[in-house]
Formats: C-alpha cells, sequence, structure tokens
C-alpha cells in the first residue's frame, strides 16, 4: 500500500547533500529517489548511506538492455542493503526483457516499467521512429499493457497519460508520475507536466518531484507546502 504518494528525487552527485536532503524532506515523503547522477557517482556505498535515513528508495537506474544483462544487474542491484523498495526499467527493451526481469526481481522490490519519458511530446517520440498514428498517450498505454502482460507491476507515465494506462492494463497497476511542477514552478526541461493535485486527480499513485524540491531555498518548506496542496485534494 502507498501512504505517502509523494517520491524526491535527489539528483545530485554528493551524497552528503543527498543525506541531508533525504533528512530535510523524510518528515513529507513517502519515497527518495536516487538515480543516475547519484548512483552513477556514489555507488552503492552513498546508496546505502542515504537509504539508512529511512525513507524506501526508489532506485531509478532505467535499465534497458539485453534480457541477460537486465536479469544480472538487477540482481546485483537486489543485494543492495536495504534493497529498493521500487525498482525500473525501460518497456522498451521489449517482452522478454521485461518477463527476466521480473524473474530477477521475483516479487522483492515493486518492479516499475518506464514508458515514454515526461520529456517528449508527441513530436519527439515521431521524430524518434514511434508511429505517427499514434500518439504518446497511445504508446504509453500500448508499452504499459505490455508490461503488464510481462508480469511488471506499473508504469512510469506522464499525469496525461495515466487515465488511458489504467484503462489499458488495471485500476491496481502503479503509475510512477514525474513531470510534476506546482502551478508557479519552473517547467525547465519537462514538456508532460501536472500540479501535485492534478496528477492525484488523474490518479497516479506515486508523485516523482525533484527540482521545486531540491532547488528550492529551504526544501523542507517546499516539500511541506506539496504535501498540503495534496491533503486539501483530498478534501475536495
Ligand atoms: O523514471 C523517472 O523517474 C523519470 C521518468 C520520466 O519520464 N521523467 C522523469 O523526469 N523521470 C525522473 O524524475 C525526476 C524528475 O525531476 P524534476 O524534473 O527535477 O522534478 C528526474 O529524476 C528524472 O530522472
Amino acid at each position: 500500500m502507498i501512504k505517502n504518494p509523494i517520491c524526491v528525487a535527489l539528483d545530485t552527485p554528493d551524497v552528503a547533500r543527498a543525506q541531508e536532503l533525504a533528512r530535510l524532506v523524510k518528515p513529507y515523503a513517502g519515497y527518495a529517489k536516487l538515480g543516475m547522477e547519484f548512483f552513477y557517482a556514489a555507488g552503492p556505498k552513498g546508496y546505502e548511506t542515504v537509504a539508512k535515513e529511512g525513507l524506501p528508495i526508489f532506485l531509478d537506474l532505467k535499465l534497458h538492455d539485453i534480457p541477460n544483462t537486465v536479469a544480472y544487474g538487477l540482481r546485483s542491484l537486489m543485494r543492495l542493503d536495504p534493497a529498493p523498495a521500487i525498482i525500473n526499467i525501460h518497456t522498451t527493451g521489449g517482452a522478454d526483457m521485461m518477463r527476466a526481469a521480473a524473474e530477477a526481481v521475483d516479487g522483492r522490490a515493486i518492479l516499475i516499467g518506464v514508458t515514454i519519458l515526461t520529456s517528449l511530446a508527441d513530436a519527439d517520440i515521431h521524430a524518434a521512429g514511434f508511429a505517427k498514428d499514434l500518439s504518446g498517450r497511445d504508446h504509453a498505454a500500448a508499452l504499459a499493457r505490455l508490461a503488464r502482460q510481462c508480469g511488471l507491476d506499473g508504469v512510469v507515465c506522464s499525469a496525461p497519460d495515466v487515465r488511458a494506462v489504467k484503462q489499458a492494463t488495471a485500476r491496481d497497476f502503479v503509475t510512477v508520475v514525474p513531470g510534476i511542477r506546482p502551478a508557479d514552478a519552473a517547467v525547465q526541461d519537462q514538456k508532460r507536466i501536472a500540479t501535485p493535485r492534478s496528477a492525484l486527480d488523474e490518479g497516479a499513485d506515486i508523485l516523482v518531484i525533484g527540482r521545486p524540491i531540491t532547488g528550492a531555498a529551504d526544501p523542507a518548506v517546499a516539500a511541506h507546502d506539496i504535501a498540503r496542496s495534496i491533503e486539501a485534494s483530498h478534501a475536495h
């Protein structure tokens, strides 16, 4: 069960900074996310230092390779202590790769597949070779359906894709949604965005939020404000 949907992306190469951010946001968040910027610099030791702060970790390394390599990569990552609560791969690695990943993780973490990145608009995915008669949302829903068939627990998608993804899969198929921006926040490199409240209204299960919190003058205040904006949405 997901109690607090806020997952703070600790995107920094610096272990002490990530640890400090984890401490600051812990009262207001359900998860901390460690991704490429952190893990490539700080490695398993850095991961374990931050994980000891107590927030369950979403280890976001978006594995994308042949089935054998992804499966053994995940086996290595699942030996981290504590093991990640959530881990992800790319759905475009194909069905055999996703099945191998599900077998490797074997229910020990929530296994999530990235569909269409929140930094991509329809024109971007069409330019990348995805069928032009389908929208990014259609592609996200199709990839999510395949991911579910292959034993994944959920997907990463944008807020505008959540309803289509749930329709193509199941209500309890987990949707992890980045590209979250409070109304007054800078959009930066994200293209398909939503406020925390509107993403939850679409049915998002987990909200991945980085720079609106980590780039704020006071990350604790920013996280608290977002947590309050979500509570207010439940009252409506
Ligand atoms: O897998 C992800 O977490 C992810 C997928 C996606 O489609 N878009 C996306 O932004 N992310 C991650 O979510 C975080 C968003 O950070 P901010 O844009 O700073 O809020 C980053 O750590 C991204 O790596």
